[in-house]
């Protein structure tokens, strides 16, 4: 019997054929979710069923939707953060994860140093400006020579200090697993989390989100920054708490932050939304056409590799 395959996310093939041909080779059936929009819970139980392997996006892979899975022997995820797979479920039944590490690292880099000179230079107020036929210049501040704090020195947060070494930024960083031959290269000094949080003028999060990092940044972060400090993140959006940022943002208690990622995406209506202190953009880290192209043929190779019963490729360990 022909083995199935659903693929979820909606950049998937659409900068390149080659993740289509590679599958072709293994005369797959293909299941593709064409609606726009990520598969409720419902849907996927319904759908997967008879499935053998899915390349999945942001659909959230919840125990419900496993237990209904009957034939799946692979769940790929198509980025980097598994945090919408139920892993510990997945672990139980036996059914592998594989994701794409490193895909789409230097896209996420580009965003964050991208939204933190936005908001150092208040370029979406310019904008707005010169368009509604007004001439004022607005006072920023320069990056260049500021202190910036990278929580998470995995692969996102080593790229965006390779960017702020050429800003001639003073580094710290915080990490669970300090990576010193990186720091001694670039200059970084590890510093504990609360130094990071009262020294650091831009602070930008790049952590997993897990059961750990909940709401890492909450009010005694926020308590602890400099009024002139700013905050971005391009992880997901549980690393902060969302209801203590907006307080923080309203009483000017620090100068903005850039979001990337929601605590419930999207965040329709939200009351962020009345803050102009405040940048936002729709889970785009990784919208670039190479990061799509490099994401899409590692999540097929890790696909195919446990389908055919090969060494498994990009395989996510569950370090718990
Ligand atoms: N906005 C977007 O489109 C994207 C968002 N992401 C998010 O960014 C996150 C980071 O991505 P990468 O850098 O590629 O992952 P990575 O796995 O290379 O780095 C994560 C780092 O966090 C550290 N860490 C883990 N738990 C920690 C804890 N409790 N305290 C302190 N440090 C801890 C690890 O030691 C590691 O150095 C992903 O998990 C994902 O959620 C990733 C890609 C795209
Ligand atoms: O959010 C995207 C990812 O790769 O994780």
């Amino acid at each position: 019997m022909r083995k199935k395959v659903l693929i979820t996310p909606r950049s998937f093939g659409k900068t390149s054929n080659v993740p289509f041909e590679m599958l072709k080779k293994y005369d797959y059936e293909i299941l593709i979710n064409n609606s726009g929009k990520p598969y409720e819970e419902s849907e996927l139980i319904k759908i997967i069923r008879d499935v053998d392997g899915i390349i999945v996006g942001l659909d959230k892979i919840t125990s419900n939707v496993l237990k209904n899975a009957k034939k799946l022997k692979v769940i790929t995820k198509y980025g980097v953060g598994v945090d919408n797979i139920d892993i510990e479920e997945a672990d139980k039944l036996g059914v592998k994860i594989t994701y794409t590490p490193g895909a789409n690292t230097e896209s996420v880099a580009d965003l964050t140093f991208s939204l933190m000179l936005c908001l150092s230079r208040n370029v979406i107020k310019l904008d707005n400006i010169v368009r509604s036929n007004k001439w004022e210049k607005i006072i920023g501040c320069e990056v260049y020579g500021k202190t910036l704090g990278i929580v998470g020195t995995g692969n996102i947060g080593r790229s965006v200090a390779k960017r702020a070494t050429g800003f001639d930024m003073r580094i710290l960083a915080y990490d669970k697993y300090p990576d010193y031959d990186f720091a001694n290269k670039l200059g970084v000094k590890y510093v504990d989390k609360k130094t990071l949080f009262e020294e650091a003028d831009f602070i930008t999060l790049h952590l997993p989100l897990n059961k750990e990092t909940y709401h890492f940044v909450d009010e005694e972060e926020f308590n602890l920054m400099k009024n002139t400090a700013y905050i971005i993140n391009t992880s997901r959006g549980g690393i902060i708490n969302e209801a203590v940022l907006y307080n923080a943002l309203k009483n000017k208690k620090i100068a903005g932050a850039a979001l990337d990622v929601f605590e419930e995406e999207p965040p329709l209506n939200s009351k962020l939304f009345e803050l102009d202190n405040l940048i936002l953009s729709p889970h785009c880290g990784a919208a670039t056409i190479e990061a799509s192209e490099r994401m899409a043929i590692m999540a097929v190779e890790g696909l195919i590799s446990v389908l055919e019963d090969m060494e498994p490729k990009y395989l996510y360990e569950n370090k718990k």
